[in-house]
């Protein structure tokens, strides 16, 4: 199993490239099998989950092929099987976005039911009352959801959809499938995250007709089929604002080409706030940081608001902060498991229920780590990279799933981290 071995304490100064996001590429993914005609994805990031989805869509017998410059093109114009297996959902929760478009394109899908994560329970309640107030029929039998139109209905109806909370996959899973469903469906306190627009564009670009995505109201007209496209995956503002709190972390200079600054304001003002300096630059973020930064208490929310998917990212930056902050996570409710590994480097922190209480210590020092989730373990790298002494992440399969070559682009800026096999 891959670990990560760092040696802390240095600098990082340069430019970074940032990838295609994984929230948006995923989705886009799933939306390529909404048409018998080919789909161009560019800007594909090159990272587990996504070779995970390919691997799903193949097995359905759906044609891929993958270019070495981050192009995928996908022909979804024959289809063996409908049905993402629990071998492949247990690895990669973002499966459950096959579900919208096998139904609408095909009338019927068996999608394993995701299951628990390090993060949380993750139930899918919503995506199943949505397609089913959309006329799909839908049993839970065997750790499947087994989905598909009653007798002699060729497609889905629009219908008025509510959700109880906002969710990011449900509201992309009620996207992709109203766009082939006959008449409207209206998307009520539906997610405003910059993938689930970035989704949107793509589908207009097939044809689909949408209204309201980027607000909490998404409506779309139902067509009655979709073409082919090629489409530019938005860049991934989750490994920008990693990459934000590890050179804000270290001290250093870096550009991020390609970040979106106007897509991580919330991460921005309070980088700003804790004393460092990061402005928008010619397609890209700049950022400079130098010496101790204040500590900033923040909640996670929606967004525009704190992503949870940069939770425990800034926690290692209060964990070296000149004095104490509080951290509230409301949207997954075991979203802390980075915490314990981060004191085993010497940080002060204290989770009470969905807070975690931080004293900021003056330095950490390296040891050995685990990593628990994909964001826990960027966090618990960032901290290698402060930490003195030697730092070795263990279980980066974690990491693999959700970044494009992270160890390459920090060595890219001065950090010393390399990839360990044993
Ligand atoms: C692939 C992808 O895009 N993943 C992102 C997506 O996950 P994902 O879409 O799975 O997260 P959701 O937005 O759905 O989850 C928000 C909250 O709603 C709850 N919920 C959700 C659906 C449901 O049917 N029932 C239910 O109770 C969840 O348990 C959670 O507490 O948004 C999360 C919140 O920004 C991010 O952390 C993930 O990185
Ligand atoms: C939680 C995340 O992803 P997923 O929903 O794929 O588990 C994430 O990207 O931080």
């Amino acid at each position: 199993m891959d670990k990560l071995l760092i040696r802390g304490g240095r600098q990082l100064q340069g430019e970074v490239r940032i990838s295609g996001a994984k929230n948006a590429a995923l989705p886009e993914l799933c939306a390529a099998l909404l048409t018998d005609q080919p789909v161009v994805l560019e800007n594909v990031p090159r990272l587990q989950d996504v070779a995970t989805m390919l691997t799903l869509i193949r097995n359905m017998g759906v044609q891929v092929e993958r270019g070495d410059d981050g192009t995928v093109r996908i022909d979804a114009s024959r289809l063996s099987s409908p049905e993402a297996p629990y071998e492949l959902v247990k690895t990669m929760r973002a499966s459950v976005l096959a579900l919208g478009p096998l139904l609408a394109r095909f009338g019927e899908a068996t999608v394993s039911l995701p299951g628990g994560c390090a993060i949380g329970s993750r139930p899918v309640d919503q995506h199943i009352k949505g397609m089913q107030a959309m006329g799909a029929e839908i049993v839970v039998e065997h750790g499947y959801m087994i989905a598909r139109l009653p007798k002699g209905r060729e497609r889905l109806h629009g219908a008025a959809i509510r959700t109880d909370m906002v969710t990011v996959t449900g509201t992309e899973n009620f996207l992709m499938a109203a766009t082939l469903a006959e008449g409207e469906t209206v998307l009520e306190n539906a997610a405003q995250e910059p993938e689930v627009t970035d989704l949107a564009e793509m589908l207009i670009a097939m044809g689909a007709r949408i209204e309201g995505h980027g607000t909490s109201r998404i409506v779309v007209q139902g067509v009655e089929k979709l073409h082919g496209c090629t489409h530019r995956v938005v860049a991934d503002r989750i490994e920008a604002g990693t990459f934000l709190c590890a050179v804000a972390a270290t001290g250093g200079d870096v550009v991020l080409r390609h970040g979106r600054a106007d897509h991580l304001e919330a991460v921005i003002e309070k980088l700003r706030d804790a004393g460092a300096s990061v402005n928008a630059v010619d397609d890209g973020i700049h950022l400079h940081a130098q010496g101790r930064l204040a500590p900033q208490s923040f909640r996670t929310s929606e967004y525009p608001g704190f992503p949870t998917d940069m939770q425990a990212q800034f926690m290692v930056l209060n964990a070296i902060a000149d004095g104490p902050s509080k951290v509230t996570e409301t949207i997954f409710e075991n979203r802390f498991m980075h915490v314990n590994e981060l004191v085993r480097l010497g940080a002060n922190i204290q989770v009470e229920g969905k807070f975690a209480v931080i004293e900021g210590v003056e330095k950490l020092s390296g040891a050995t780590v685990m990593a628990t989730d994909l964001r826990a373990s960027a966090s618990l790298v960032i901290a290698g990279l402060v930490a003195e002494g030697e730092t070795l992440v263990d279980r980066i399969y974690h990491l693999d799933r959700g970044y494009d070559r992270m160890e390459e682009k920090l060595r890219g800026i001065g950090a010393d981290i390399e990839r360990v096999k044993s």
